[in-house]
């Protein structure tokens, strides 16, 4: 069984068939890329999967139920986690703020008990404190616990991007472009973390990204978007030769 399902899963904005008939099966523990031109959907995609659009036609099914009219936070509840192309941090807050504020998503002690600062309240935010500087360390951010989130460089806003994303505990990561930006160093160290990630926290993960070097290094199965439709999808190397693919990308570089 899929841990993700799409059955013609498709989105019109007005007479903009973004998103068209869209067929995707990700199996638990799978890493798999989103790729196409610019403006094929991808991002709608994301957004479909999430719950911030609802889809015009089509069912998208995670862990085998329907994910039919839930919102944004029950999808993250549901075991589904993202990051943005364009990096959504609580630009003012501290590091470590921006990672406790997720795990408040999902905390066990109740409102109640936070209200009147109860006993299970201070051991709660203890347990957070130590959890949310745990993942700081994998992610090499604990010495920048303190610091205001906007004024880390780039490359460390986006790792803490997943760090939050992890704090939500997902079954399936969702990573909008995560080597937007980066130089090739830093991208080649993503590749690693993406890689390690996977491993150490069980997840499964689908990522959309342009920088072609990444995606065919690190995923293991592909699917090229074009207009909103599938037009491919294979293993990187039946990707790269694919014709369809090439003429896509005609005038991109697709290797
Ligand atoms: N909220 C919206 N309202 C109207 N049209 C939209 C909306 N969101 C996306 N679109 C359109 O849907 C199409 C797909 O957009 P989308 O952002 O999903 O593409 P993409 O593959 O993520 O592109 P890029 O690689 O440039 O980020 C585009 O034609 C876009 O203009």
């Amino acid at each position: 069984m899929p841990l993700l399902k799409t059955e013609k899963m498709s989105k019109a904005f007005g007479g903009l068939k973004a998103v068209s008939d869209l067929n995707i099966e990700i199996n638990n523990g799978e890493l798999i890329g989103l790729i196409g031109p610019n403006g094929a959907g991808k991002t709608t995609v994301f957004n479909l999967l999430t719950g911030v659009y609802e889809p015009t036609e089509g069912k998208i099914s995670f862990q085998n139920k329907d994910m039919k009219g839930l919102k944004p936070y029950q999808v993250t509840q549901r075991g589904i986690a993202r990051t943005f192309q364009n990096i959504r941090l609580f630009s003012d807050l501290s590091v470590i703020d921006n990672v406790k504020i997720a795990y408040h998503q999902r905390s066990s002690y109740s409102t109640f008990s936070a209200f009147f600062r109860l006993p299970s309240y201070y051991k709660g935010e203890e347990e957070m404190q130590r959890k949310a500087m745990e993942l700081l360390k994998i992610f090499k951010l604990d010495h920048k616990a303190e610091e205001v989130a906007k004024n880390l460089p780039y490359g460390e806003q986006r790792r803490l991007e997943i760090a939050r994303a992890l704090a939500t505990d997902p079954k399936l990561l969702l990573l909008d472009e995560p080597a937007a930006g980066m130089n090739p160093q830093e991208t080649q160290d993503l590749m690693n973390l993406i890689r390690w990630i996977r491993e150490q926290f069980n997840l499964t993960i689908l990522l959309i990204e342009h920088d072609m070097s990444l995606v065919m290094g690190v995923c293991e199965r592909i699917y090229v978007l074009d207009y909103g439709m599938i037009i491919a999808q294979g293993t990187p190397d039946e990707i790269k030769s694919n014709p369809k693919v090439i003429e896509a990308y005609l005038g991109e570089e697709v290797v």
